[in-house]
């Protein structure tokens, strides 16, 4: 693969006692944001630290623009990353901050007025523009994240790197600045690589994620594709909000001799084209469920309810599929009790098959 932006090759990084991560590849191209998302400790912030040259793959390479980073040190690599854990420079204020990387030797000197013009444009956007001559040590939480956010997005940067860049912010915030920073940063074109455990974050914010899993990448593909065909059951475990219901079960033809999921007392009819694909006899399978995709009243299944939780406008409903417990999203706001028996209908347009051994999509 070439082109001029981020290319990851075979990277690999082993801690000791410790799974390693990758080998792993990855590319994104100028103008692109990639969402990295995976659960804590998957290796996102290794791999965002590989790229800036913070830590040193024990194998692969690293290419921006054509050229291998792998021999440049840090500051000369033309990355720009916004770290997870701010590190942010405490006797500094909020503006000197953000303004440091543009004074660094080598940069080109921009004038008193038009530094402080950059700085306070992106302290404004992050509404933090009132807090530019406090200390990080008078700030909250999520104040901090954002000068971090600023100090990163203010550089010209040949790629961005930004390891969880609104994960403490309130949810207003969140979405104000998740499409302001995916607006700016497409605009840009250069590559952002955008680090989340947020599966649903990665989703909105990105033209492909990448899900990693135990320091592997298990998926690499449009925001749609992750989130309709998950490749995997890890993916889908992931993916969603509630996530997909996974129930183990088999394979088998009905009446009809089409190929049926029976299993935790469901006996399915597949939409036609899945029937068609999987008519290979019987095998052991595990049934993917979008939490929309059941509701209540019908029999294509039936379970007890643990809890349920209404949000205004939709309500989710925790309940029990024999011991595999399911969460259903359902518009319906009547009320259901802990322990009440319900009857369920699958909408089959919402199924995903994963073969039970290997764990992939079929
Ligand atoms: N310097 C190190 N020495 C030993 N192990 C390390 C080191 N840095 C990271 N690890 C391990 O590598 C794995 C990946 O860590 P990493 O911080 O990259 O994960 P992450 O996906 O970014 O997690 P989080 O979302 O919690 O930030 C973890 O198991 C971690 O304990």
């Amino acid at each position: 693969m070439t082109h001029e932006g981020l290319i990851l090759s075979d990277l690999a990084r082993r801690f000791s006692g410790e799974a390693g991560i990758g080998p792993l590849g990855l590319d994104i191209r100028p103008g692109e944001i990639v969402a990295l998302t995976g659960p804590s400790g998957t290796g996102k912030t290794t791999v965002c630290r590989m790229i800036s040259g913070l830590e040193r793959p024990d194998a692969g390479e690293v290419v921006l623009g054509g050229r291998a980073l792998s021999a440049l040190p840090v500051q000369a690599r033309g990355v720009a990353h916004m770290f997870e854990s701010y590190a942010l420079y405490s006797h500094l204020s909020v503006a000197q901050n953000v303004a440091f990387p543009l004074l660094a030797p080598g940069k080109p000197r921009l004038g008193r007025d038009a530094l402080a013009a950059r700085v306070q444009e992106l302290l404004d956007v992050a509404q933090i523009g009132h807090l530019g001559a406090r200390k990080p040590g008078a700030l909250s939480g999520g104040q901090k994240q954002r000068v971090a956010l600023c100090r990163c997005l203010v550089q010209d940067a040949a790629v961005f790197l930004l390891d969880e860049p609104i994960s403490h912010l309130d949810a207003k915030l969140r979405n104000e600045l998740r499409g302001w920073i995916r607006r700016r940063q497409t605009a840009l074109g250069v590559p952002t690589l955008w680090s989340t455990p947020d599966a649903m974050e990665a989703l909105s914010v990105a033209d492909r994620v990448a899900v990693m899993i135990d320091g592997r990448i298990a998926q690499f593909a449009a925001p749609e594709e992750v989130y309709f065909r998950p490749a995997t059951t890890e993916v889908a475990r992931l993916v969603g909000d509630p996530a997909m219901n996974l129930v183990e079960g088999r394979l088998e033809a009905r009446d009809g001799g089409a190929p049926g999921f029976r299993g935790k007392g469901i006996d399915l009819a597949l939409p036609g084209d899945l029937a068609a694909r999987l008519s290979g006899g019987p095998r052991d399978v595990v049934l993917g469920l979008r939490p929309s995709a059941m509701s209540p009243g019908g029999r294509d299944a039936s379970l007890k309810v643990y809890a349920w939780e209404p949000f205004g406008k939709h309500a989710i409903i925790t309940a029990m599929l024999e011991d595999t417990m399911l969460r259903l999203k359902t518009p319906r706001l009547d009320r259901f009790e802990a322990n009440q028996e319900i009857g369920v209908t699958i909408d089959p347009a919402g199924l995903v098959l994963f073969d039970a051994t290997t764990r992939r999509a079929l």
